[in-house]
């Protein structure tokens, strides 16, 4: 390829990096519009252009040197800054144009309106009937009030039917009144909540005369809309810092006796008559499509962080010199070690196999959603299990990706100058919320339980679970040839996702059959259950890469895509490092692969990714702006460490 192709060369970048770009194979735009698509491709380029000319968008200093406070307050002023320009700069109805924005100027760590975008706004179009979306959902678009989603207690956050937070329906006064008994039943982590909110969805467990009629969504309104007070009645605080996301103010909750209107529980679905009658939902898990939301999105953004986490590591890797492979040469680029391809190579494939799997369940979503409009039901399911594999897996393999990042930077990866450090806190987050990856890998475990049941009485699952059906072909792995194509590799794959699928159903049977409760036989199966479901889901995340090269035009970004490919499948396939092979097909494309992602240094917030590859001036630059630098003598060093050793001294001389 021709060097001015090459959209990421520019003039005065450390020559590192320009001699890496002029090896590219293809345009890293047109691999841009395919890891995006071309529509979000072209508005992150004007949207990151926009920003440019917005000083007051920008930090006002790296974010690790802020306190909590001061990152608290950085998010909440540029939320309000952003107000004033969101809708010249983005279409507030593009779920990922919004959220690209927020990334540019806000940055990962969290913001006051996170959980009102992702969760509260969500619950409102699926749980609200039309009366209440007229009531709260417009109010909410518009932003007079910032709402949460509270459903996860001190106590339980996954087994939901537990749940301890009650809402007891009074039929004299048509009201339900709210309350956390017990110290466990404290709603704990909503985030947003502590200090932001005004108002939440409270999830908590319906009682109709005594009875119990399990989890249900009640709107709250947490504090005054005019002094931002905490109402009666509620006891709300911050749950303190965490790992990660500290610009966001997670909370805790208490009811003690809140009375709410009857019309604060969201009937679009289940629904209470004034005299107290109940009317089932038309799915039980309906209530639960605020979640499934949040699934069906969280593949693209984690894929995104460790997008972020690849192109700081696989540019510095080629600004950092080190060693020798050729003792007579000069010290390598540390990219030129085997091993360093080989830790950085397969997550690079990764990230674009898991970028096309996130835009393929947020498809999928949309067309439960309309389905689900229609009156359908029956793609619920699917879809649960779909996005339950798929948050699971990719959640997982991301954290490890991000980490092998970091190592891969050395000390200086270490520092949060690399940004690693929070990148890596943000994505294992995503392992816990939103279902706990152990616990959602079950979910899909069941449904391919019944696709194996299926299978066993004759019939034959379509979907995602077909392969189910088909007759393996091949009893092992050892005559499989990377050569023979990539319906190989597919139907090796199958076959291995289809084995391991049929020996967990098997094994489930035998214990049921040893006259073992469900349950206790479930229980038994659950580690070979999960590598089923594992499988399943790499399956999928590896079949719809294939499938979405296989619709790529340009020659010159489907042979690299391809390349990828291949890696992926090998990789996948014998879960070791990939062939030297594809090693060295990948190795000069690798910045551009990563250029190809157009993470702009605002966004990045790394010193080791910069695109200039200007490193080690700014390592510096950075290391003296640390607040530790602003004494010679640090305070805390003169009231502890120096009379210690004055006096050791003093003691020694005696
Ligand atoms: C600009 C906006 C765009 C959005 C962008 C977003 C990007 C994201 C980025 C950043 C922002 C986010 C920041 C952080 C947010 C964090 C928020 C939270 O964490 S909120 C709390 C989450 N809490 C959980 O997820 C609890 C997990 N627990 C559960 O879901 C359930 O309790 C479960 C599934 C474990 C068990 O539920 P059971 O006990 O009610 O049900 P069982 O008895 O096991 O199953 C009965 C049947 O129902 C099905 N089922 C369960 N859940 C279903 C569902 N959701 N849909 C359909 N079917 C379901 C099952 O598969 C089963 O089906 P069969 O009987 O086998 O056919
Ligand atoms: C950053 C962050 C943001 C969050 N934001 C929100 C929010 O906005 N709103 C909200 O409501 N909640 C929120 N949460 C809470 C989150 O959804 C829960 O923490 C999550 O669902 C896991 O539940 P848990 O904490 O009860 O874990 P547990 O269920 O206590 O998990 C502990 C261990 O038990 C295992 N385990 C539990 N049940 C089973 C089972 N049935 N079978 C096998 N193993 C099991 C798990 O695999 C895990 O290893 C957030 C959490 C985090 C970390």
């Amino acid at each position: 390829m021709s060097a001015h192709l090459n959209a990421a060369l520019r003039e005065g970048d450390n020559p590192e990096l320009t001699e890496e770009r002029r090896k590219a194979t293809f345009d890293t735009r047109k691999l841009a519009d395919e890891f995006f698509g071309s529509h979000l491709a072209r508005r992150r380029r004007e949207i990151a252009k926009a920003i440019d000319a917005i000083p007051e968008l920008h930090d006002t200093k790296p974010l690790p040197f802020m306190t909590r406070e001061e990152k608290v307050e950085e998010a909440a002023r540029k939320v309000f800054t952003l107000s004033k320009h969101i809708t010249d700069i983005v279409d507030l109805s593009n779920n990922r144009e919004t959220q690209s924005l927020n990334e540019m100027v806000i940055g990962i760590e969290g913001m006051p309106i996170s959980l009102h975008f992702a969760m509260f706004i969500p619950a409102l179009q699926g749980q609200a009937d039309d009366e209440q979306k007229r009531e709260w959902l417009d109010r909410a678009i518009r932003m007079e009030i910032i709402g949460t989603y509270a459903q996860t207690e001190l106590g339980h956050g996954t087994n939901l039917r537990m749940l301890e937070t009650t809402a007891t329906y009074d039929k004299q006064n048509k009201e339900f009144i709210l309350n956390s008994p017990t110290l466990t039943s404290l709603k704990w982590w909503p985030g947003n909540m502590g200090k932001s909110c005004n108002y939440a969805i409270v999830v908590a467990n319906l009682i109709i005369d005594d009875k119990l009629l399990g989890p249900h969504s009640f709107m709250v309104q947490l504090r005054d809309e005019n002094s931002h007070e905490t109402m009666p009645n509620i006891q709300i605080g911050d749950i303190g810092p965490k790992m990660a996301y500290n610009s966001s103010d997670n909370g805790f909750l208490k009811l003690s006796n809140l009375r709410i209107p009857r019309r604060n529980m969201l009937m679009k679905h289940a629904k209470v008559q004034e005299d107290g009658t109940y009317k089932k939902p038309p799915h039980e898990k309906l209530a639960y499509s605020a979640m499934v939301h949040v699934r069906s999105h969280m593949i693209t953004q984690h894929a995104m962080l460790l997008a972020y986490a690849l192109s700081i590591s696989t540019r510095y890797s080629c600004i950092r010199r080190q060693g020798y492979i050729d003792p007579k040469k000069d010290e390598v680029k540390v990219i030129e070690y085997q091993t360093q391809q080989h830790r950085l190579f397969p997550h690079i494939a990764r990230a674009y196999a898991f970028a096309f799997a996130g835009t393929e369940s947020i498809r999928k979503f949309e067309i439960m959603k309309r389905s689900l409009e229609a009156g359908n039901i029956e793609l619920i399911a699917d879809l649960h299990a779909l996005t339950s594999g798929l948050k699971a897996v990719v959640t997982y393999l991301a954290g490890q990706g991000i980490e092998q990042a970091r190592q891969a930077c050395g000390g200086h990866g270490y520092s949060m100058a690399s940004y690693m450090g929070e990148i890596y806190g943000v994505g294992i987050a995503g392992c816990t919320y939103e279902g706990e990856n152990l616990v959602m890998m079950q979910q899909l475990g069941r449904y391919l339980i019944k696709a194996v049941k299926s299978v066993k009485e004759g019939k034959k699952p379509t979907g995602y679970v077909a392969y189910l059906a088909h007759a393996g072909q091949r009893h092992s792995l050892i005559d499989c040839r990377p050569n023979e194509g990539y319906a190989e590799h597919i139907r090796a794959f199958e076959h291995i996702a289809r084995r391991q699928t049929f020996r967990a159903a098997e094994r489930l049977q035998k214990y049921e059959n040893s006259g073992l409760s469900t349950e206790q036989a479930w229980n038994n199966c659950t580690v070979e259950l999960n590598r089923a479901s594992r499988l399943h889901t790499r399956l999928f995340i590896a079949c719809n890469f294939y499938e979405r090269v296989l619709d790529v035009e340009d020659m010159a970004v489907r042979e690299v895509l391809e390349d990828l490919l291949h890696l992926h499948l090998n990789y996948e396939l014998i879960d070791i490092a990939s062939y030297a092979l594809e090693a060295k097909k990948i190795r000069p494309n690798a910045v551009s692969l990563v250029d190809s992602w157009e993470i702009t240094d605002r966004e990045h917030r790394s010193v080791l990714g910069r695109r200039d590859g200007h490193v080690y001036e700014n390592l510096f630059k950075w290391a003296k702006s640390s607040d530790l630098n602003q004494n010679d003598v640090l305070p805390s060093h003169k009231k502890h460490l120096l009379p210690m050793m004055l006096n050791a001294r003093k003691q020694s001389k005696l």
